[in-house]
């Protein structure tokens, strides 16, 4: 087996409240960079580490995180909507492996997944039905949050699961890293917003497109100077890359869920999903970071990193 890991920011404010050119021109460059990266590694399976956002996991029922045999996508902010080319095959291998390995993993045999899922697909692979694909959520929203020890032991034991496939796999984290964009949060929620998180009631368009519509003004009320929502953190933005970059992903294991919401935001959560995504790797042998980019971005509410990394063996 040879493994590879790509970790990618996303942002649902990206092409509607996009920076100046050439913040633009230094992402575009980055995430073409992970798509040469991924084009010479040529995956034959992608294991895709994504958080949801009150689209498919809601308070009725939520896992710390869920491992798909199927998924469909509803399409918000304009991301595609559909079913992903799930193989279904290999996620009930790795499911099982996960389960032998004592990692209580809940399963869906029909997920239903956001553009925290459909964006990564679509910026690296061109849509959701090119490339097979493993969907696994990893909750960093919706609180309260497990300690990040077991994430990483998450993405371990996937890891060792996947080894056994013997194929090419790309573990792929979509998130973070510090941000703190408006998503509802159940704790003080007037009634019907409550009610909406707990049971999962589908929006009309309409509702979705005011949503969507209130996310785009906050991004562009935050890039022009509000203070409402917690700053971007460079410093631990770095910090974060700096611990996956050393090759050391059980370095996160002390880090408390207090401390990372303190300093990255309340979706720094997010930063979940590169944790497995590399624990993935971790698993299957040492390895390097061989890119690495990084750059604050008001306009889109985010912590904006891209990185690959490369198995040694
Ligand atoms: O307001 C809503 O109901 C939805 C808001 C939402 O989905 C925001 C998402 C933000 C990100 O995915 C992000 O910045 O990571
Ligand atoms: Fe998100």
């Amino acid at each position: 087996m040879s493994a590879v890991a790509v970790g990618l920011s996303h942002s649902p404010l990206i092409g509607k409240n996009d920076p100046a050119p050439d913040v633009i021109a230094a992402v575009d460059t980055a995430v073409d960079e992970a798509r040469a990266f991924i084009r010479s590694f040529d995956p034959e399976l992608v294991v895709l580490y994504a958080p949801d956002h009150y689209n498919g996991f809601f308070y009725k029922e939520m896992p710390p995180f869920c491992l798909a045999t199927e998924a469909n996508a509803v399409g918000d902010f304009g991301s595609a909507a559909g079913p992903l080319s799930v193989d279904t095959e290999a996620a009930r291998a790795i499911a099982l492996g996960v389960l032998d390995r004592g990692i209580d993993l809940t399963i869906s045999a029909r997920m239903t997944v956001d553009h925290g899922f459909v964006q990564p697909l679509e910026i690296l692979f061109g849509g959701i039905d090119q490339v097979p694909v493993v969907p696994v959520f990893v909750n960093g929203v919706a609180t309260p949050l497990g300690p990040v020890s077991r994430i990483r032991a998450l993405g371990t034991a996937i890891g060792e699961a996947a080894a056994a496939l013997d194929r090419r796999v790309l573990f792929l984290g979509s998130g973070g890293l510090s941000h703190d964009p408006p998503v509802p949060v159940l704790e003080g929620a007037p009634p019907r917003v409550a009610d909406a998180l707990i049971e999962g009631h589908p929006p009309t368009p309409e509702q979705r497109a005011r949503g969507e519509q209130r996310v785009v003004q906050a991004g562009r009320d935050y890039a022009a100077g509000s203070t409402a929502m917690i700053p971007i953190n460079p410093t631990w933005d770095n910090l974060v890359l700096d611990t996956l970059a050393s090759g050391r992903p059980e370095d996160v294991d002390d880090w408390s869920v207090e401390w990372m919401g303190a300093e990255g935001g309340g979706s720094a959560h997010e930063v979940r999903t590169w944790i497995a995504a590399f624990a993935s790797l971790a698993a299957t042998g040492k390895y390097q970071m061989t890119s690495r980019f990084y750059r604050a971005i008001p306009e889109w509410i985010a912590g904006f990193a891209v990185a690959t990394a490369v198995g040694e063996r």
